[in-house]
């Protein structure tokens, strides 16, 4: 059994990246700079929100928190990102997700220019990749993707099932493992809360990704022998013998399930890990090519 270790591979996504921003410097070219909204102080949208600036500093990015009240309009918030999409400092930047409940998601979505999208959650970003064209891809399907090509697994003619349909995750992983080349090319079935019989669809699959966020909810009777497994879930259980007082829980129930897996992301330490480095991947991208649409 494999461990996909993503603390390991998004360290050495760090170390790459840090390289990159090192030749910039030497060259006095100007670094990837990331914007990151964040819309009231949840505890949990908080740390997310400080690890990825944390990491910016760390490969030598610029970084910008614009953290903003949890009462705030949405008239004001759109206006907010107008100015983000207006900044030619900032190459990219992202609207911390979910926002307070008087504000329409979709149409902050909406607002973010496609260009500056690097969480690729814009329309024109998401079709783009379902069109096979370049664009800039959600950072955690794009950070599953870079796991299983770091481990060299293969997807070709596997039976990918996917858990969930959210349009941050399942959705977008569907889509691409059923993308041509490598990972990808997977037969790909995409299930939800009203699918029947789930157990029957995941125990024939070659690889499950589940993001569900039910802890525990993958059990060892519902895979295959030598199954793939990739976790998604991070739900917050509160344990009072942990120092934070909770623990991050996985949909997978580990213990059992890593039993039979010949390939299984733990939780934590796999996919979250994955998903900051590569958000700092497409914050590289989006720099590149705001300075070719500059002419630099
Ligand atoms: N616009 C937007 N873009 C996002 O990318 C986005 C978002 N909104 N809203 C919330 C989710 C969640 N998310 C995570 C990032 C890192 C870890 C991560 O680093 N997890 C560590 C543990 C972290 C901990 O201890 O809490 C791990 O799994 O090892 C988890 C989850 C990004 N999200």
């Amino acid at each position: 059994m494999t461990i996909l270790d993503g603390k390991k591979v998004s360290n050495d996504i760090k170390n790459e990246i840090t390289a990159e921003v090192d030749k910039m410097k030497a060259k006095n070219e100007k670094v990837p700079h990331l914007a990151a909204v964040i819309v009231g102080n949840d505890g949990a949208s908080l740390t997310y929100v400080g690890s990825k600036v944390r990491s910016c500093e760390r490969v030598g990015f610029k970084s910008t928190l614009v953290k903003l009240s949890g009462t705030i309009s949405e008239l004001e918030l759109l206006d907010k990102i107008d100015r983000l999409n207006e900044d030619e400092d900032i190459d990219g930047f992202i609207v911390q997700l979910p926002l307070p409940k008087q504000i329409d998601t979709q149409k902050v979505i909406m607002r973010i220019d496609p260009n500056k999208d690097v969480d690729g959650f814009h329309p024109a970003n998401f079709g783009k990749m379902a069109l096979d064209m370049t664009s800039f891809i959600p950072a955690t399907p794009f950070g599953i993707l870079e796991l299983l090509e770091r481990y060299n697994v293969q997807t070709n003619g596997k039976h990918t099932v996917v858990i969930g349909r959210s349009h941050i995750v399942g959705r977008p992983m569907s889509i691409l493992m059923g993308r041509k080349g490598w990972p990808g090319n997977s037969t790909v079935t995409l299930t939800h809360s009203h699918t029947k019989n789930i157990t029957q669809i995941t125990s024939q699959a070659d690889i499950v990704i589940s993001a569900l966020g039910i802890p525990n909810f993958l059990k060892a009777e519902m895979v295959k022998d030598d199954a793939v497994i990739i976790d998604v879930g991070i739900t917050r259980v509160p344990d009072d013998s942990a120092k934070k007082g909770y623990v991050i829980t996985g949909d997978v129930d580990y213990e059992n399930v890593s039993k039979k897996a010949s390939h299984i992301t733990p939780v934590p330490g796999g996919v979250g890990p994955m998903t900051i480095a590569m958000l700092l991947k497409n914050t590289l991208l989006a720099r590149e090519q705001h300075r070719l649409r500059k002419g630099l």
